[in-house]
């Protein structure tokens, strides 16, 4: 409900109208209550035609601007909504790619999605229509009021039976929270198994998997099926209260109301007009209930929504250094992840001069990709400093320095859309030419240029369709036009085959000729050989420095 009044309070010249054009429509809409009272006292009365086409012109010019103001309301309330929307999808957008990496990580991915889509349930659930909806409900009042000026006993009865259907909706709406929410849950839970069948159908296949996936999948759909059933009976029991509420309604207000024509103290058309307004006043309550469930939905979205948008967001400014030169110093550094026993690191001092070669190596899970996030700037140490060119990363601005950084990520991810927009997303006015003879420089040449579209080639998937040592090789194409002086690369070798090595040798030592900064996470024998520091992190918790100085070859060499 809230987010309803947040919507109409976005303009408050807006909002005035709102409210204005409302009570107009629900004005007019007492014409045909007050057109059926006059034809019947009136017309009939007196038989005068006159009077007929004088009421029949006021009834129809009555709905012309009813209609015409309904239209222009809408019009507006869809402006203020889409206002909303937009406002809501751009905080999610930052709140997804601005939150603080290591607290988004936490998320798992299915309720991130989950939250993403969210968007859609909030732009449904507190549309323009709904908007208008709950507008005209206090004016359902205004109905009862008028049926008040012309009964007040029926006038009673009408709130009476109003009263009931609302306390029956407000019962069962307060049951829907549960079912709803674990049909929220389980969402979720599905959204994982869908994953499974989409991005793991190999797996699946391949390990027979698909039995014990069907139990999960058939066990959450059961789930869905007999809290589904909840909802629908607790959404018929609303439906069913509003149905029968209309009839009743009619009943009591033409049985009672005969009685008081016969009692002398209405006539039979103010009878009429009396159950026209009764039933109008009716529909407008049951309409604005009838929002509940709705309103119950866009809220638990919105919530969730809130859940990304209330991480703290990273930096959005900080010092810029200009192009760094790249030398770095950890000092006492420490880093572990929320509940791991042992940290990643503990007091880890090293200092690296510009333009030399510094490998990180170590068994799987002994934090390579944690270190090559330290350096982008995506985690920050739980202590001490990482300090580049003298300067604490946690100063600089997260946005400069991520320019400054060549980054090859562990598992090459691309976003959709075409090659060339992924390769030279950092350096966009690199002209065809320089992309192609880096590719060809990388051994990938082949796979662009022999496609039909190039660097047209439109990627989907986050690339999971283009193999993996291609991929890796892509993405390190896309690193380098970046241009940074420190180049960062997550495992640069693996899954790459002895060619693709051989062209990223040759790259490393013309990034070492160009005086670059490279730290590399690798097991690589060719790439331990050319370091100039190797940092073994098998060493818990305080990495050990292996070999510092002199590279044992000269140059990057595969082979
Ligand atoms: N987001 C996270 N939350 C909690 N623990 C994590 C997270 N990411 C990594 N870890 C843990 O931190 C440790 C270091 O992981 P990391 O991925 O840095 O190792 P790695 O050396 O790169 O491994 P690999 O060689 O397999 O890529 C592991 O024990 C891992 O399980």
């Amino acid at each position: 409900m809230n987010e309803f009044f947040r919507r109409i309070a976005l303009q408050p010249r807006l909002r005035l109208e709102l409210w204005l054009s409302s009570l107009l429509i629900n004005l007019l809409g007492l014409a045909s209550s007050l057109y059926s009272i006059h034809v019947l006292n009136r017309y009939l009365a007196l038989g005068v035609d006159a009077t007929l086409v004088t009421l029949t012109l006021g009834a129809v010019m009555a709905v012309g601007f009813e209609v015409l103001l309904r239209n222009a309301r809408l019009r507006v309330a869809q402006w203020l909504c889409a206002r909303a929307d937009t406002e809501l999808g751009e905080t999610l957008f930052e709140g997804a790619v601005r939150g603080q990496y290591a607290l988004v990580e936490q998320l798992p991915h299915t309720a991130r999605r989950e939250i993403l889509s969210g968007q859609s349930t909030v732009q449904q659930c507190f549309g323009a229509p709904n908007l208008v909806t709950l507008l005209d409900t206090p004016f359902a009042f205004v109905f009862v009021v008028v049926l008040g000026m012309l009964s007040p006993f029926l006038a009673c009865m009408a709130l009476l039976v109003m009263a009931g259907v609302t306390l029956v909706s407000l019962l069962a709406q307060r049951r829907l929270r549960e079912p709803m929410e674990a049909q929220s849950r389980i969402a979720i839970q599905m959204a994982g198994y869908q994953h499974n069948l989409t991005a793991g159908g190999e797996m699946v296949r391949a390990f027979s998997a698909a039995d014990a996936l069907k139990e999960k999948w058939r066990a959450c759909a059961d789930e869905q099926a007999e809290q589904r059933a909840q909802l629908n009976r607790l959404q018929n029991t609303m439906q069913n209260a509003s149905y029968a509420g209309t009839l009743i309604l009619s009943m009591v207000i033409m049985g009672l109301g005969a009685r008081e024509v016969l009692a002398g103290n209405l006539d039979i058309g103010s009878l009429i007009g009396c159950n026209i307004l009764a039933s109008r006043a009716l529909a407008a309550l049951t309409r604005a209930l009838g929002l509940g469930e709705q309103i119950g939905r866009g809220q638990r979205a919105l919530e969730l929504a809130r859940q990304l948008c209330a991480i703290p967001r990273e930096r959005a400014e900080g010092v810029r250094l200009g192009q760094t030169r790249g030398s770095l110093r950890f000092e006492d550094m420490a880093f572990g992840y929320p509940k791991q026993a042992v940290p990643v690191l503990e007091h880890f001092d090293y200092s690296l001069e510009a333009g030399k070669v510094l490998v990180f190596t170590g068994a799987n899970g002994s934090g390579k990709t944690t270190l090559a996030r330290l350096l982008v700037g995506l985690l920050e140490p739980s202590r001490g400093h990482l300090l580049v060119d003298g300067m604490d990363l946690r100063q600089a601005d997260p946005q400069w320095w991520r320019r400054q950084v060549a980054y090859l990520p562990q598992e090459p991810q691309f976003f959709d859309g075409t090659l060339r927009e992924n390769l030279c997303v950092l350096a966009p006015e690199t002209a065809d030419a320089k992309v192609l003879e880096l590719c060809r420089e990388l051994a990938v040449g082949a796979f662009v240029e022999g496609g039909a579209e190039g660097l047209g080639l439109v990627v989907r998937n986050g690339g999971g369709s283009i193999p993996l040592g291609i991929r890796r090789r892509l993405a390190l194409v896309r690193a380098v036009l970046g241009g940074g002086q420190l180049v960062v690369l997550d495992d640069p070798t693996e899954g790459v085959d002895a060619e693709g090595c051989k062209a990223i040798a040759a790259l490393l030592s013309r990034l070492v000729r160009e005086g670059r900064t490279l730290v590399m996470m690798s097991n690589e024998s060719f790439i331990l050989g050319a370091a100039d520091t190797v940092i073994d992190l098998n060493h818990k918790p305080v990495p050990r420095v292996l070999r510092d100085g002199k590279p044992a070859r000269e140059g990057v060499q595969h082979g």
